[in-house]
């Protein structure tokens, strides 16, 4: 009696809550695919070239993300695997197109893997591509520049973002990511606002540091043709893009993070007139000065500086894009 109790009281709920469950699946479902893509993170490539007359060998070392968009719906909402490049096809797909293409620019070489997926399938219409490349100098040893022995002289990497889109054409953004530097004097930082949450003193000379990420927005390409045309502009700009970095970083009498950022952005621009936009994020790392008079009067604070207390966090974050006068940034 008990057992036919509880096995009738679990059919009345199991009908009540099945049709609840169909309706809403039949009716009130509203949901649908807003957007998607898919693809392969992660693909870590590493190609040598070898100049057998010179005996002197290249390598460059990227890390590949190749994401694909288009009719795909259905695999999502129908399980309908029919529509879908496999990721391990696209990982294939790396691999062969860096064997078979140059992968330096990587802006080229972006353009050449994203339009093979456009122009291989057929309900595929747009392709992101993300490669990291990771700096590998070549070794100076006794003076001269080895023909196949190389350093990683710290975590900088340049970057790229392709966007490879049907009937709209190739959208391509530049990077430097890791570039880290310093600078003892030559920076200042005086003149912000004051007022009662203000701790902050006003600084005549400070050291600055900073992890740029530096990125320029190329106008939009037409398509692989277009890109390749300008090939020769890629590695020209990415080389103007560090020097002016570096070169205004170490030569400017920074009165602010934010200044100095623009003054790079603006000669960026100017050399390189492809470019629409030219962005950075600079973290300002702080070195805070250590009063040490409270032993025997030691002096370290101003101009007796000298032992610094560097700081992990918090740290600024001054960010900007720089566009040419007539398209003003968005703020
Ligand atoms: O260059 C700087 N910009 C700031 O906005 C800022 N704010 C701060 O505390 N120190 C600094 N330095």
């Amino acid at each position: 009696m008990g057992l036919y109790a509880s096995s009738l009281s679990f059919r009345i709920l199991y009908s009540c809550f099945s049709s609840i469950f169909q309706l809403h699946h039949s009716q009130f479902n509203m949901s649908a695919l807003a957007a998607a893509r898919y693809g392969k993170d992660n693909v870590r490539v590493c190609k040598v070239h070898r100049d057998e007359k010179t005996g002197i060998q290249t390598i460059v070392e990227m890390t590949v993300c190749v994401l694909l968009e288009g009719d795909i719906e259905t695999s999502y909402t129908k399980a309908d695997n029919s529509v879908v490049v496999a990721t391990d096809s696209i990982k294939n797909t790396i691999f062969i197109t860096a064997k078979q293409n140059p992968v330096n620019p990587p802006e080229l070489f972006g353009s050449i893997l994203g339009t093979h997926f456009i122009e291989k399938y057929s309900h595929i219409h747009a392709a992101h591509v993300n490669i990291v490349t990771h700096r590998w100098v070549r070794l100076d040893i006794d003076g001269k520049s080895h023909p196949h022995s190389f350093i990683k002289p710290g975590s900088e990497t340049r970057n790229v973002q392709v966007d490879v889109i049907e009937g709209k054409g190739i959208e391509i953004n530049s990077s430097i990511k890791g570039l880290t530097v310093l600078k003892s004097t030559g920076s200042q930082f005086w003149g912000f606002v004051r007022d009662e949450y203000t701790t902050l003193k006003e600084t005549w000379d400070r050291l600055l540091s900073t992890d740029v990420a530096a990125n320029w927005q190329w106008r939009l390409f037409t398509g692989l043709a277009d890109v390749k045309t300008h090939s020769e502009k890629f590695n020209a700009a990415w080389e103007a893009a560090r020097a002016i970095t570096l070169k205004t970083f170490a030569e400017d009498n920074s009165a602010s993070v934010q200044a100095t950022m623009y003054k790079m952005g603006e000669q960026i621009l100017a050399a390189v007139p492809l470019l629409d936009t030219v962005g950075y994020a600079l973290p300002n790392i702080h070195f805070f000065e250590v009063d040490l008079s409270w032993h025997k009067g030691i002096k370290n604070t101003g101009k007796d500086a000298e032992v610094y207390a560097p700081q992990s966090n918090p740290n600024g974050l001054i960010k900007c894009t720089v566009g040419r006068s007539g398209q003003k940034a968005k703020l």
